[in-house]
């Protein structure tokens, strides 16, 4: 069980968890969760994407049991069904927080619609609930603003495939307590992660290093000096990184991409009008196009073949 490998008595007490947004993240999310052991609540907007986050959770599983149990399809799909008994789903949040310890948020990068959900979900969670956001770039503090429990909410902020990378960033506001440090931390311990920590500031450590490397491979690119296939494979043979800028964007998702550059540019903490950060025409055009990447069938690169 998870919680055997918890220290904080926070932690220890974590048995129910809920997570809001079963896309691409919070699908992940939920399945490394229930594959520990917890029991976990998915939340969305409609069965219909329900059904996209369970499905996102069977392919994932699916590979997972077939390296667990080689030769033996009984006992994959065993595993499978073990998981998935831990795994309850839900259109309504404010009823799954009611029985929630942890509520982990994975919906769409809006500041406005984070914190309209968690002032909601304040009033229907209990006290002890902590509160975690999965954001790629706004400020813990701006989201946990809408809420009464500050001190009960921090950053959780997972990579993309969940499943497979083993960091999580913790991210603590001025307010966040000690105790939902030490539960924050134990949580991804016991889901066989590896927690870093950082202040909350504009894309924590990874996405403050990879937004401006990336957007600058775009601006190389348009600028003529070398075709995206011959940057990616650069980057992957050069510089030892298992994917290119242009594959890992449309892996991560192009639209995330925009809101997040657009969101620092437009005023993030120490960001506003940047260089380093100024929207990307290509990326533009690409979002305006439905173009967002693996998940639509094409980005940079084509997938739909
Ligand atoms: C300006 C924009 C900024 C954007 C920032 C926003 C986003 C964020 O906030 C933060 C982020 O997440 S940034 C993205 C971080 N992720 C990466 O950098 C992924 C890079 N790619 C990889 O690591 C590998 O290509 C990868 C692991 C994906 C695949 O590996 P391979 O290429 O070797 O392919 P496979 O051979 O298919 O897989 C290798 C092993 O992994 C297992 N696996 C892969 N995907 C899985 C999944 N979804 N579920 C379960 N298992 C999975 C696969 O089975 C295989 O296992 P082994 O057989 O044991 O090797
Ligand atoms: N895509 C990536 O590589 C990474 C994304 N993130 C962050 O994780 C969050 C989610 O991103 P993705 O999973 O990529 O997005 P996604 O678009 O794949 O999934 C978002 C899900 O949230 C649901 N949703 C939207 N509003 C909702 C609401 N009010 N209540 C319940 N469900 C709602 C949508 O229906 C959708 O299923 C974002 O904050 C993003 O910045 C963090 C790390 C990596």
């Amino acid at each position: 069980m998870a919680a055997a490998f918890s220290t904080s008595s926070a932690a220890a007490a974590i048995k129910n968890v809920t997570v809001v947004g079963g896309g691409l993240m919070g699908a992940g999310i939920v399945q490394v969760a229930a594959q520990s052991g917890y029991k976990v609540t998915m939340v969305d907007v409609s069965p219909d994407s329900l059904d996209k986050g369970r499905k996102i959770i069977s392919s994932s599983l699916a590979r997972v049991a077939k390296k667990k149990h080689a030769d033996d399809q009984a006992a994959q799909k065993a595993f499978v069904d073990k998981v998935f008994d831990n795994i309850a789903t839900s259109t309504d949040a404010a009823a799954a927080a009611a029985s929630a310890d942890l509520v982990i948020e994975a919906i769409v990068e809006n500041l406005a619609t984070k914190q309209k959900l968690f002032a909601a979900l304040d009033t229907a969670a209990p006290a002890h609930t902590i509160f975690a956001s999965n954001t790629s770039s706004l400020p813990i503090g701006d989201i946990a603003s809408a809420t009464k429990r500050g001190d009960r909410f921090g950053g959780l902020h997972f990579f993309n495939p969940v499943p497979q990378m083993k960091l999580v960033e913790i991210i603590r506001t001025k307010d966040t307590s000690d105790s939902t440090f030490a539960a924050l931390t134990d949580f991804t311990k016991a889901l066989s992660k590896s927690p870093v920590s950082c202040k909350d500031t504009p894309g924590f450590i990874v996405n403050r290093l990879l937004v401006p490397y990336m957007l600058e491979a775009v601006r190389l690119v348009e600028r003529g000096e070398a075709t995206k296939e011959d940057v990616d494979l650069a980057m992957k043979l050069g510089a030892g990184y298992p994917m290119g800028p242009f594959e890992l964007m449309d892996y991560v998702g192009l639209d995330t991409v925009k809101f997040i550059t657009d969101g620092w540019y437009e005023g993030g903490v120490g960001l506003k009008g940047e260089k380093l950060v100024e929207p990307s025409e290509t990326i533009n055009e690409l979002v305006k196009n439905k173009a967002l990447g693996r998940k639509s069938g094409k980005g940079f690169y084509d997938y739909s073949k």
